[in-house]
């Protein structure tokens, strides 16, 4: 049996401000930075350890690996940087707040916009302060390959390829892998390891800071799944930042 450990970033300042982030590249909140230490301690608690991490080039999902890894002494261990692990790009709904768009567009399409798999957000225009494709973190990417929006297919397309390319081949080997990444690459992950439907992956929510982890067998299949508490495995149902905020 192999384990894979994945977790959400902590909580980030527009998680705060429950703005839509994609591939806007902001912090952690200061409770965000609490998550990832608690995270570290319930990884090394649960007598956890890795030989390799994965990450986005995001550095909210970034500083909550730094974190785990400090809190764990593995600060030492390989960890590598992809693009391909970023959030979901929200187009041009970056930086708009999620309850003002849905009072503008109606709570449907905004729930479309954010859980569907094959519906996109309206696109950034490449004259738009908020496109990035210069930033010297996407000089591997070729401007027609940078998105302007995506749906969580996009996502997924990625994402699965970064799986089979580089993070499969560590598992083959042995290596015990921690993905830090973000709420839609994870959802994205899950649902090809878990083979989750269209309508299925709607209500999938992912926590911010809290190791989910993944038993999967020799072929890479997933055995079970469940998220780490300081006690061992949470049965209880955890629900996102947002959702606990919205209660
Ligand atoms: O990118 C964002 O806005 C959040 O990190 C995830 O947003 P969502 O939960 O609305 O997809």
């Amino acid at each position: 049996m192999i384990k894979i450990v994945l977790i959400r970033h902590g909580q980030s300042v527009w998680n705060v401000e429950n703005r839509f982030t994609g591939w806007t590249d902001v912090d952690l909140s200061e409770n965000g930075l609490v998550e990832a230490h608690h995270a570290g301690t319930i990884l090394k608690k649960n007598g956890y350890s890795f030989d390799i991490a994965f990450t986005s080039v995001l550095k909210r999902a970034i500083r909550t690996l730094w974190t785990i890894l400090q809190e764990m002494d593995l600060m030492w261990i390989p960890v590598y940087k992809s693009w391909s692990l970023n959030e979901r790009h929200y187009g041009a709904l970056q930086g708009l707040n999620k309850a003002e768009t849905a009072a503008k567009y109606g709570e449907e399409q905004v729930l479309l916009w954010r859980r569907s798999v094959d519906i996109r957000p309206p696109a950034l225009d490449k004259n738009d302060p908020r496109y990035e494709a210069s930033s010297p973190r996407y000089q591997s990417l070729k401007e027609e390959e940078f998105p302007l929006t995506e749906n969580l297919e996009d996502a997924e397309a990625r994402v699965l390829k970064y799986w089979d390319d580089k993070i499969v081949p560590a598992l083959k080997e042995g290596q015990k892998v921690i993905i830090a990444a973000h709420g839609n690459s994870i959802r994205a992950l899950i649902q090809y390891l878990d083979n989750v439907s269209a309508d299925g992956i709607v209500n999938l929510n992912i926590p911010t800071g809290i190791p989910l982890v993944y038993e999967l067998d020799d072929d890479l299949k997933p055995i079970r799944h469940y998220y780490l508490g300081m006690g061992g495995e949470v049965t209880e149902e955890i629900l996102p930042n947002e959702q606990q905020k919205e209660k």
